[in-house]
């Protein structure tokens, strides 16, 4: 006979799902990258979202999502670079640590950003291992397929299991833009050998994102590994997104391929006026808030 917790977050919308699901399922153990290899062949799909906080990755922790990233699009979320491009792994590191302790289930992906791997695979084995000793992350990831193929196997092979990213690279804007990537038959084939690349290299998942629906679909078949897409249509294994973008937070403009799930900007801002005025007009702090 074995013993096992009560899961604490027993969803009613989980009712009649695998309890093996990564969404929906019953453990209540941390999810490691042998679940996520596991979804896959039980045709699973599954939800991946950001967070670069502790609070709001308890939040996403408690409503079951089994992936996090802390994406290095805390350049544009949280830090106010205009790019991906300045975030440094002192950044990574402490929002990646604070994602980890705001986290019971969630496996949690830490982004390698900008510079941190593109010298080798001995720069990229010191700050992966930066992030898996002084985060706690379970798992790391890096943009480039073919091109980042060392670096890949170097982090497999000690041990560090590593994401990879194809398709639009944003830490490649200056050269690429943020266009759709693998259209036309060249640039889908090099797609298709990046994702194999990545695959043969020991990566344990392959994010697409911003590449034509009927690649992403043709990469996934092919491939033993899940693919995350972004931007990618309906027929990746997962779906990943930005999370102030998926909930109204982002200012400015929001990449098409998001769906707005809630309006936290309005939210935030109406909360933030209604104080305001009750400052104003006195009625904060009332009785119940005072002491005397
Ligand atoms: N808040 C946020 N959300 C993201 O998804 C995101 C970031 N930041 N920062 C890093 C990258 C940059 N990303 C972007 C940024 C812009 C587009 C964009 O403007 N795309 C065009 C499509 C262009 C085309 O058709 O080729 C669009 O209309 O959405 C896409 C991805 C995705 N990542
Ligand atoms: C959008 C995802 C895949 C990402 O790399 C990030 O948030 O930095
Ligand atoms: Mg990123």
């Amino acid at each position: 006979m074995t013993l096992q917790a009560a899961p604490k977050q027993a969803a009613d919308s989980s009712a009649g799902t695998d309890p093996k699901a990564l969404y929906g399922g019953k453990s209540t153990r941390r999810i490691t990258v042998h679940d996520i290899a596991a979804a896959k062949e039980r045709g699973e799909k599954w939800p991946m979202l950001t967070a670069y906080d502790a609070m709001t990755a308890s939040v996403f922790d408690e409503a079951g999502i089994p992936v996090m990233l802390v994406g290095d699009s805390m350049g544009n979320t949280h830090l106010g670079y205009d790019t991906t491009v300045p975030v440094t792994m002192d950044e990574m590191t402490l929002l990646s640590a604070a994602v980890v302790r705001g986290t019971k289930r969630a496996l949690v992906v830490g982004d390698l950003p900008f510079g941190s791997y593109q010298e080798g695979p001995v720069q990229a084995l010191r700050n992966a291992t930066r992030l898996v000793k002084e985060a706690g992350v379970g798992a790391v990831k890096l943009e480039g397929g073919e091109r980042s193929l060392p670096q890949t196997e170097m982090l497999v092979q000690a041990g560090i299991p590593v994401m990879s990213h194809l398709g639009l690279t944003p830490q490649s804007v200056n050269t690429m833009g943020y266009r759709v990537q693998g259209r036309g038959d060249e640039a889908a084939h090099q797609l298709l050998r990046d994702a194999k690349a990545a695959q043969n290299a020991g990566a344990f998942a392959v994010v697409l994102e911003l590449v034509p629906a009927g690649l992403a679909a043709e990469v996934t078949r092919s491939l033993h590994i899940p693919t995350i897409g972004i931007g990618a249509g309906p027929d990746t294994d997962a779906q990943v997104l930005v999370w102030t973008d998926m909930a109204g937070l982002t200012g400015g403009k929001v990449p098409r391929f998001t769906k707005q799930y809630a309006n936290l900007r309005q939210s935030l801002g109406d909360a933030a006026r209604a104080f305001a005025d009750d400052v104003v007009g006195g009625a904060f702090p009332a009785e119940e808030h005072t002491f005397h």
